[in-house]
């Protein structure tokens, strides 16, 4: 016992020392794991390669590692932790990731695994073997930090890791919570599972308009060249019914990931990504981040061909929302003879404080519980998690729904009796429409390609262009922008990040600022993948809405800017 224990530890330390810390650097677990300049990161992944080793002894289970920065520049890379269950890694574990990514030296770092390792209860030594799925993304660097990452997992003995290969986000953590379900995990099965839920949905839409010529089955999208273009290409080879025309796919070569493309930049900026224009008017466009798993639509306004009507994350979860709540309702409607068991859930909505105010009016309206978080997937789908259908968007186009296992038997149960007793009614039909879905939606975390099938399949249901789905609701008028700081950490907030605690007197010159706007909303709060502040504000008209977010970024600025004049983007 005591040789194995000197070999874990020896074995640690030879490989920690391949991988030093560069100088001056702090790396922090933020709103979804390490990021930073993608050469800065070896011994960061290298470190997060060792944790997610002893997270898969810990929990007795497949873990996943994905490396990625989503939708920040190609120079940047980071790493992000997925649980057994497809979800990010525990809350509980940041403090000690943190820890382990800051150690200052080899020796330091080795000494904080085994006193983590003990506290945790993990014994080590290869005893028990862990299983890490590896996956990155097409950024230049994703190749040397996934062999750093596989160097951090084989230096705790009896680890395994199982390169993926070049995947979307969310095509990993699927993967992660099927190989624990002990499915089967390839990306094959991916497409197959998307694919064939896709059809049983279209099969489902009621006769008549699925041959309604106003729909145009034509759906072009931006892959922000990055991975999610090009697995939409083989995916799209699976679907019928749908004319999918991508852009700015990796595969393609010409464009640089994330710049001028992709769902945050669209999102954001409220304007067509590159390789759009006049041609496209009136057409129903898509846009992914770079790690597809952010999804926005848009059209390109018939004014100007740069600006857009943006469909962004709220309105593809009123959408959802809106659909779903149909189909439960047609589900539990009482036969003629009463006969129907009505089936309980308790349906739920998750946002952030940037949804659109008009969003969540709407989604009460239709009379949903809505719950809101501070920003970020771990804590919206831990929320989410709670309901038996529970719905989770940010703004941006990050999310999807979760079905609770209670609820995913009983719905089965309720569509063999229908099947049985009322095969083919309105309400059987609705019981596999949601059991589709359920398929169909990635329940690990939020997926641009699952997340676009099921708009499309939605649409074609209802009979919807996508005018019918811009008119759901009109967004009230909203800005976003960014002001660098000396330290953005100087700000501290409360209240789902909508009132700021510190620096004492900015709330108070925010809720001036904002008394000034008829319906008037503004909030600031320090990001967590970027060196910045980020200011939201939203008022009755865009004018509005621009002053008050420009003015409370002077205000940030005066509190917290540098001396030399301030950065406002
Ligand atoms: C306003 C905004 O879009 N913030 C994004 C962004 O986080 P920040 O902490 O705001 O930088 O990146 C996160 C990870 O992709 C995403 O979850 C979040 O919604
Ligand atoms: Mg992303």
């Amino acid at each position: 016992m005591e040789s194995m224990m000197a070999e874990q530890h020896s074995l640690l330390l030879n490989s920690a020392r391949l991988f030093p810390l560069p100088h001056g650097m702090i790396f922090s677990y933020g709103t979804a794991g390490f990021r930073a300049d993608g050469s800065k990161l070896l011994s960061t992944v290298f470190r997060a390669g060792v944790l997610a080793a002893l997270r898969s002894l810990r929990t007795g289970s497949t873990v996943g590692l994905m490396i990625t920065a989503s939708h920040n520049p190609i120079g940047d890379n980071g790493i992000k932790i997925a649980d057994p269950d497809g979800g990010m890694m525990t809350q509980d574990w940041e403090p000690s990731a943190e820890a382990l990514a800051n150690a200052p030296d080899p020796q330091s770092f080795v000494e904080l695994v085994f006193s983590f390792a003990k506290e945790e209860g993990i014994s080590l030594g290869g005893e028990r073997s862990a299983e890490i799925l590896l996956g990155r993304d097409t950024r230049p660097t994703g190749e040397a930090l996934l062999q750093a990452a596989k160097q951090g997992i084989e230096a705790i003995v009896g680890s395994v890791a199982l390169d993926m290969g070049v995947v979307t986000t969310p095509q990993l953590h699927w993967m992660v919570r099927r190989k624990n379900m002990g499915v089967r995990t390839s990306e094959n099965d991916y497409f197959m599972q998307l694919s064939e839920s896709f059809r049983c949905l279209m099969n489902l839409c009621p006769k008549g308009i699925e041959t309604n010529g106003s729909i145009d089955s034509r759906l072009i999208v931006d892959g922000a060249n990055g991975v999610g273009g090009d697995k939409l290409e083989q995916l799209k080879k699976l679907l019928l019914g749908l004319n999918i025309q991508v852009r700015n796919s990796s595969k393609h070569g010409q464009g640089i990931l994330n710049e001028g493309v992709g769902a945050d930049y669209v999102q954001k900026g409220r304007v067509s990504p590159c390789c759009f224009g006049p041609k496209d008017i009136g057409l129903r466009c898509a846009s992914f981040d770079g790690d597809a798993d952010r999804l926005v639509y848009f059209r390109i306004s018939e004014a100007n061909s740069n600006s857009i009507d943006l469909v962004d994350g709220d309105k593809i979860l009123s959408l959802f929302a809106l659909f779903m709540k149909e189909q439960l309702q047609i589900l539990n409607k009482s036969d003629s003879q009463g006969l129907n068991d009505v089936l309980i859930s308790r349906v739920g909505v998750v946002q952030t404080a940037y949804a659109n105010g008009a969003s969540t009016d709407y989604l009460k309206k239709l009379g949903l519980e809505v719950a809101v978080t501070p920003t970020g997937v771990k804590y919206l789908h831990k929320k989410a998690a709670e309901y038996d259908i529970g719905f989770y968007f940010e703004a941006n186009g990050h999310g999807t729904i979760l079905f609770s296992e209670d609820f995913l038997i009983k719905l089965q149960g309720k569509s063999n009796d229908l099947a049985f007793s009322n095969a083919g009614s309105e309400s059987h039909k609705a019981a596999l429409r949601l059991l589709a879905v359920s398929k169909l939606i990635n329940q690990a975390v939020g997926d641009a390609l699952s997340g676009l099938l099921l708009v499309e399949a939605v649409l074609q249901y209802m009979g919807w262009s996508l005018q019918n789905w811009i008119e759901l609701y009109d967004d009230l008028p909203s800005r976003q922008l960014k002001v660098k700081v000396a330290d953005r950490s100087a700000v501290i907030t409360t209240n789902a990040e909508t009132q700021v605690l510190q620096p004492y007197g900015l709330q108070e010159a925010i809720d001036f600022e904002t008394g000034k706007y008829h319906r008037g909303r503004c909030f600031v709060r320090p990001s967590g993948t970027e060196d910045i502040i980020r200011v939201y504000a939203e008022a009755s008209s865009q004018e509005a809405a621009d002053s008050l977010a420009r003015s409370v970024s002077h205000h940030v600025d005066r509190f917290l800017g540098f001396k030399t004049p301030h950065h406002l983007t």
